[in-house]
């Protein structure tokens, strides 16, 4: 199974959170976010890494330009797309980058949400389900109703986010079956500083549940 840690700042923290277990990192690439790290933050963070896993950068509303920009200015692998991009937008990014990872999230706020996803089908790699919040695009803490979810059939891959904690992850891994999982301020001392303690004990709860799935 997957487990994304999102929201890294801090070159000792992305190694430790690797060295734990994680399977991909996630730097925020939203200027307004308090997580927002520049591509020369990115790169110090991948460059310490001691073994290779998935980073994804996300963007939100962001160009075609401002993405390509950062992917080649850091050693990115993948590329998540957290505001409405469209599937045309996401086809074009596909054509730009083809080697590169596309993860289009949803903030959802009620079931009817997910008819938008079929239309992105055939132009992105993975999906990441996320909660709503009226003024935040992300790592707001709150969790989807998983029961929405239980219709939810999609070709790719998906990653369940949204209000994911150590205490809450196994239940919702067995409750939700996603393919992987992605967390941000659950595992957070504050925005961009996460508690490797609660990442170890996520570690240590999820343990390899995965493989069961
Ligand atoms: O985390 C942010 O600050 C952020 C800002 C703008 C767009 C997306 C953002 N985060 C996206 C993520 O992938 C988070 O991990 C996801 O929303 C889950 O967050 P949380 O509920 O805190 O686990």
């Amino acid at each position: 199974m997957r487990v994304k840690i999102c929201g890294i700042t801090k070159v000792d923290q992305g190694v430790a959170i690797t060295q734990l277990g994680a399977t991909a990192l996630g730097f925020i690439c939203v200027p307004s976010s308090s997580r927002y790290v520049t591509s020369s933050q990115i790169k110090s963070v991948i460059q310490a890494l001691p073994s290779k896993i998935d980073c994804i950068g996300v963007f939100a509303e962001a160009t075609i330009a401002e993405i390509t920009q950062v992917v080649s200015q850091t050693l990115l692998s993948g590329v998540q797309l957290h505001g409405s991009e469209s599937p045309e937008f996401c086809q074009e990014l596909r054509e730009k980058l083809p080697e590169v990872e596309i993860i289009k999230a949803f903030r959802l706020k009620n079931a009817e949400y997910l008819s938008q996803i079929p239309a992105y089908f055939n132009f992105v790699d993975t999906f990441l389900l996320d909660a709503y919040h009226p003024q935040m695009l992300g790592g707001t803490g709150i969790t989807i109703d998983w029961n929405i979810l239980k219709e939810f059939n999609s070709p790719s891959p998906w990653l369940l986010a949204g209000g994911l904690t150590p205490e809450n992850a196994r239940q919702a891994i067995e409750q939700v079956r996603p393919h992987g999982i992605d967390l941000s301020s659950g595992v957070e001392k504050a925005p961009g500083n996460k508690d490797l303690d609660k990442v170890a004990q996520l570690f240590r709860v999820i343990g390899n549940l995965g493989a069961d799935l």
